[in-house]
Order: C-alpha cells, then structure tokens, then sequence
C-alpha cells in the first residue's frame, strides 16, 4: 500500500477520504495503514543516554547516526514514525537537517510521519506553525503534528485549516501520559461568561472539540488527540471519530492490558507510541525491526477484539 501524501487537498475529498481520485485525508491513510501495518508507533527520540547506549558522542555525527539507523530500520515495519523534534533542536540547525532527513527517509519507506512538536501560540503564529510542518512546501512538512491547546482550543484554527487544506492531521494534547497533566486537564472549563462553571473538565472541552471536528467523516477523521496510556480510570467520552495517540507505552509503565481498558471499543484507532523501550534494542537495525513487528504483534491481540472489552 502506499501512505504517500498529497500535495493539496479540496476539503471535501480531504475529509471523506474522497471518491477515486479525490485527494485522501490524513485520517483515511491513518485508517489503512493501521489496518495494514499495525497499531505500533515508532518515536525516534535520540536521547542523550541512548546515544551512550549505542556507542555514541552526544554530538550532531552521534544523533544522525542515531537517528538514521533508527528510521531506515523501523520505517518499513511501522504505521507512524514519531520523531521528539526537541531531541534533535537541541544540536540547532544541523540537528534540524537530520530531522528533515528522518522525515523525508520514514515517508519514502511507506511510514506516515507524526512530529511531535506540541506547538500552540495565538492565532496569527499558529499559522506559521501550521505553514512550517504542515504545507508540503514546507521542509519539515509531516503527515501530521501535535498540538497544545492551552492558549485556547480556537488559537489552533489556523493548523486545522491547513491540516484539512493539506490533507494532513493535528494531534491536540487531551490528557497526557505525565503526572503532572491533570491539574491542568482535569480542572473545570468555564463558559462564555465569565467566570461561569461549565461542568465539562479542560480535557472534556478539547475532546469535545474533536468530536465535532470529525463528526460524520468516514474512515477515520484527521483530529485527534493525545491521551496517555497511564492515566488509569477516566470518566471522559474517548469516542470521537478520531485517532488517539496513545504515548507512555512502555518506558512509562503502559501495557497493552491498559490501552483496551482506558479504550475499550476505540482502541481500533489508538496508535501506541512507544520510544526508549524500543531504541534500546539498537543499533542492529534488525533488533529494532524484530521489535516493531512483536510490538505490533502484541498489540493487535491485546486491542482486536476491544470492542468486547
Ligand atoms: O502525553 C504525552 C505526549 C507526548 N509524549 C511524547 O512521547 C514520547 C514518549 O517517549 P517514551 O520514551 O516512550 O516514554 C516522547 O517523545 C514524549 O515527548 C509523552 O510522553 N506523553
């Protein structure tokens, strides 16, 4: 199959995933390359004590070895790719380039590419973020991003109507796989007056955002949201039509026994991300494929029958 993006998109065709022809949204190639590839996402994240692991220096030739042996080996294997964009901002602009390379490599391997930036500003520079990853013109252009909607979830508009123009998706942050996230995304939403509970939590309003944003779309909408496979019980609807990436898979104590509880009857759309519990099996490329394709093994018996769950 292929994953390949195209390069504009009519919002209609965008968002059904379209007649023949048609362009094809981003939760449409999402939807296919689950079903083709499995439910396992590969982050690329070139932490400083993995680079020691593999022999490494902590310096830019020691990330795009890193970064590159990570993503020719897993590019073929895995749905998504989810390279950390901080882990690679942190060597400047030649660590930029190797990004670049890492997302213009996962792509030619058939991979969709998920950069994990978590950007969110006001309006005006949502869309030179937008313009930055999400306009194939673009030379960091991914297949999707994450988002932060803590400057309001309408600061993100400008990402969603690029996403939709550009048939790519947004992953907006709803309840996070840190410790520290609920006292932020469990707290009580106010309404349009001021001051006034509105009952839903902050994670309620950002799910309840996307549900109206993927609401009838077929496969699969392009919105989703990120929401952590260790956040134990939740009361919270995660049945909106979209795609859920589900990170603190692994190194953070999620299992795949959490994923079916936490989504039950949605886990057919939850893409568990997991990234130092499978660099550690580098740097032999064949390692880290062999531990993609368990990864996906696991997760399609744990998460195919979710529905029953
Ligand atoms: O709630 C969130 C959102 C994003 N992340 C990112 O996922 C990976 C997790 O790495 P592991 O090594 O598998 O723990 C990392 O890139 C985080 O920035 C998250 O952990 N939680």
């Amino acid at each position: 199959m292929t994953t390949t993006r195209p390069q504009t998109g009519d919002e209609t065709g965008a968002q059904t995933g379209g007649p023949a022809g048609a362009p094809t949204s981003f939760g449409a190639r999402l939807h296919a390359a689950l079903a083709d590839r499995g439910q396992l996402c590969a982050g690329i994240d070139p932490h400083a004590g993995l680079l020691a692991e593999w022999g490494l220096p902590d310096d830019v030739g020691g990330l795009e070895r890193f970064a590159m042996t990570a993503v020719e080996a897993v590019a073929g294997e895995a749905s998504v790719v989810k390279p950390q964009s901080a882990f690679y901002e942190r060597f400047g602009s030649r660590g930029v380039a190797v990004l670049e390379r890492v997302v213009a490599t996962a792509r030619e391997a058939g991979a969709l590419v998920l950069l994990d930036v978590k950007r969110g500003d006001i309006g005006s520079t949502s869309q030179a973020y937008a313009d930055a990853y999400l306009d194939p013109a673009s030379p960091l252009a991914a297949d999707a991003i994450t988002a932060s909607p803590y400057l309001g979830f309408g600061s993100l508009d400008p990402m969603i109507e690029s996403a939709r123009r550009h048939c790519a998706g947004v992953f907006v942050l709803a309840l996070t796989s840190n410790k520290e996230g609920p006292e932020v995304q469990h707290a009580r939403a106010v309404g349009p007056e001021p001051g006034a509970p509105d009952g839903r939590s902050v994670a309620g309003v950002v799910l309840d955002h996307l549900r109206a944003l993927n609401a009838g779309v077929q496969p699969l909408g392009s919105f989703g949201a990120v929401v952590g496979a260790t956040i134990g019980e939740t009361t919270e609807d995660l049945a909106f039509n979209g795609p859920v990436l589900a990170p603190g898979y692994g190194a953070q104590g999620g299992t795949p026994a959490d994923l079916r509880r936490i989504f039950g009857a949605s886990a057919h759309a939850v893409l568990a991300s997991t990234s130092r519990d499978l660099l550690r099996h580098g740097p032999d490329p064949v390692a880290l494929r062999d531990a993609v394709r368990r990864g996906n093994d696991e997760l399609a018996d744990a998460l195919a029958d979710g529905a029953d769950a």
